[in-house]
C-alpha cells in the first residue's frame, strides 16, 4: 500500500494505533484479573494438599475425607479446568484481529521509504544530523529521536540507492552511537566501505573489507565485493558480476544542487528584477463574470510568465475535494517506456482523479478557471489532486512532453488534444514547513497558500515547448501537503492565445 507516499492516510494509522493500545490495556487487565482468580483456588487447594502431604495414610483413612477428595475433583479441579480455558481464549478474538490488521497497515516494507524521506530531508535542506538524531526539525521537536538502528538503515538505504555521501555520514552516526541489537559495526563499516569503492577510494575499501573478512571468513557479500576490489586493482583477471559501479551524470547532479538550493530559500531576485513584478486585480479584459469581483494576481516572474492567483476556490470546496479524494488516493507515476505509468522516486506522492462532472466542486472550479484565464475548459484534463508523504516530493520536470507524436495525449473520446499548454496548480492547504513549488531556471518558489493557484504557459505561443517552466515540488519539511492541477491542453485554445511569429515568441 506504500504509506510513506502520502501523509493524508497515515492519520488512520494514528487513531487506530489509540485504540489498539486501550484494547490491549484491557486485555492485559482481563488476563490479571483470571490469573487472581486461579491463584485464589491454588492457594485454597495448596492448603489441603499440605495438610494431607503430612499424614497421607491418617487423612485417606477417614470416609469424610475420602468424600472431600472425591468432591475436589468432580468439583474443584473442574473449575480450574474451566478458568484455564477461559484464560487461554481471552484475547483470542485481539489476538486474530491483531493479524488480519497487520496485513493493512505500515509493515517492514515501508520503512524503507520512509527512512529515505528523513535522508532527504536532511540532504535537500541540509539539515544538521545532529538535530535530526535527537527528533528536532527546523526548531520543531518531535519528543522523539532517532536510535543507532535507524541510522544504519538510513545509511544502508542511501547506499543502495547509490547515495554514497549520505550512506557515509550516517553510517559515521550509526557507529558513533554504537551498535544495537539491529546491526552489528561490521555491517556499518561494509556499507561503508562499498560507498568508498563507489566513489573510486578502492584501496581504502579493500583494507576495510580485508580487515571484515578476517572476523567473518565466509560472508558471501563481503567475498563477492573483495573479488571485485583485486579486480580493480589489478590483482586479479576475473570480473564478479554482482558489484556495479556508478558513472556520475554531471548535468543531472548540478540540476539536484540547484533545485535543494531553491528549496532552501538561498535565491534572492535581485531588485532591478523584483521591482517590475506587480500585485493587481485583474477582470480578464472585462470578462463581465470578473468584472464584479476581479481575482487578486501576484506576479511571481516576469520571463518566463508566472503569477499566483489568490481566493481561487473556497474553503468548503477545498474541503469537499479532500474529503473525495482520501478514498481514491493511490500512488503517483510518471511516464515510463511506450507511455506507460511507473512508480519512481522522482514523485513521492499519492494522487486521485476527477472528472469535471463528478461533483459541484470540480465543476465550479472548472467554469472560474475558464474564467481567469480565457481558455477553453473543452481540453482541460481531469482535475488531479495530490498529497505529499514524508519528506513528499516532485522532483524538477517538465508538465509538457518533449515528443513530437501528437497522439500523445488523447482525450477519452479519441480526440487528440496536443500537448500541455499551461498549469492551473492549485494549493488546498498552507504547508507549515517546505512543499514550495520550485522554478529551476529563474529561481524561484512558489508558497503553497491555501486556496490560491500557480498559472503559467508550459509552451511558448508557437507551440514549442518553454524549458525555463521545468519545477519541482520541493520536500514537505513539516506538515502535509494537497495542491491539485488542472492541465490546459493546446487544441481549442487556438483563438484564445494566438501563435506567436518567432519560435521562441
Ligand atoms: O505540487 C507542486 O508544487 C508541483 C506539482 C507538479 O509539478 C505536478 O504535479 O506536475
Ligand atoms: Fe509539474
Amino acid at each position: 500500500f506504500d504509506w510513506a507516499s502520502s501523509v493524508a492516510q497515515l492519520k488512520a494509522v494514528a487513531k487506530t494505533e489509540q485504540v489498539l493500545v486501550s484494547r490491549l490495556q484491557n486485555f492485559i487487565n482481563n488476563k490479571t484479573e483470571e490469573l487472581g482468580r486461579i491463584q485464589n483456588y491454588v492457594d485454597a487447594l495448596r492448603k489441603v494438599s499440605d495438610k494431607i502431604s503430612s499424614s497421607k495414610e491418617e487423612y485417606i483413612s477417614h470416609p469424610i475425607n475420602q468424600y472431600h477428595l472425591i468432591q475436589r475433583f468432580a468439583k474443584e479441579w473442574t473449575k480450574v479446568g474451566d478458568l484455564l480455558q477461559m484464560f487461554n481464549e481471552t484475547g483470542f478474538e485481539l489476538t486474530q484481529n491483531i493479524s488480519r490488521m497487520r496485513k493493512l497497515y505500515p509493515t517492514d516494507n515501508d520503512l524503507n521509504p520512509a527512512a529515505a524521506g528523513i535522508e532527504r530531508l536532511q540532504r535537500v535542506y541540509e539539515l544538521s544530523i545532529d538535530e535530526l538524531i535527537e527528533g528536532n526539525v527546523k526548531g520543531e521537536k518531535s519528543g522523539y529521536k532517532l536510535s543507532p538502528g535507524d541510522c544504519f538503515l538510513i545509511g544502508k538505504i542511501s547506499c543502495k540507492s547509490f547515495k554514497c555521501d549520505a550512506c557515509k555520514i550516517w553510517m559515521q552516526r550509526a557507529l558513533k552511537l554504537k551498535a544495537d541489537e539491529t546491526f552489528t559495526n561490521d555491517e556499518a563499516l561494509a556499507y561503508e566501505a562499498v560507498c568508498r569503492a563507489k566513489r573510486g577510494n578502492l584501496t581504502h575499501a579493500f583494507a576495510i573489507t580485508e580487515d571484515l573478512l578476517t572476523r567473518d571468513p565466509f560472508n558471501d557479500i563481503l567475498l563477492g565485493n573483495m573479488l571485485y576490489y583485486r579486480f580493480v586493482l589489478g590483482k586479479l583477471n576475473i570480473l564478479y558480476p554482482c558489484f556495479i559501479t556508478i558513472k556520475k551524470d554531471e548535468n543531472a547532479e548540478d540540476e539536484i544542487k540547484q533545485y535543494n538550493q531553491i528549496c532552501q530559500g538561498k535565491f534572492k531576485l535581485p531588485h532591478k528584477v523584483s521591482k517590475n513584478l506587480r500585485c493587481y486585480l485583474y477582470t480578464n479584459k472585462n470578462d463581465p463574470r470578473l468584472r464584479i469581483k476581479p481575482v487578486k494576481v501576484e506576479e511571481l516572474c516576469n520571463s518566463p510568465h508566472i503569477v499566483q492567483f489568490y481566493d481561487v476556490i473556497n474553503n468548503d470546496d477545498i474541503e469537499t475535494i479532500k474529503k473525495m479524494s482520501k478514498k481514491h488516493l493511490s500512488r503517483a507515476l510518471v511516464t515510463g517506456p511506450n507511455n506507460t505509468g511507473i512508480v519512481e522516486d522522482i514523485r513521492t506522492s499519492k494522487v486521485a482523479w476527477f472528472k469535471k462532472n463528478d461533483f459541484t466542486a470540480v465543476k465550479k472550479l472548472y467554469t472560474r478557471i475558464s474564467e481567469m484565464t480565457g481558455l477553453s475548459e473543452e481540453t482541460f484534463e481531469d482535475l488531479q489532486v495530490a498529497n505529499y508523504g514524508l519528506a513528499g516530493e516532485y522532483q524538477p520536470h517538465f508538465d509538457y512532453t518533449e515528443k513530437q507524436d501528437p497522439s500523445i495525449y488523447k482525450r477519452e473520446d479519441g480526440a487528440e488534444v496536443g500537448n500541455r499548454i499551461a498549469t492551473m496548480l492549485l494549493y488546498l492547504n498552507d504547508v507549515k514547513e517546505g512543499g514550495r513549488t520550485a522554478f529551476i531556471e529563474p529561481k524561484i518558489v512558489a508558497k503553497p497558500i491555501k486556496g490560491s493557484a500557480v498559472f503559467w504557459y508550459n509552451l511558448y505561443p508557437s507551440g514549442l515547448g518553454d524549458p525555463r517552466t521545468r519545477h519541482a515540488s520541493c520536500p514537505v519539511v513539516i506538515g502535509n501537503k494537497w495542491a491539485s492541477n488542472v492541465w490546459v491542453h493546446e487544441v481549442q485554445q487556438e483563438f484564445k492565445r494566438k501563435c506567436g511569429l518567432r519560435q521562441d515568441a
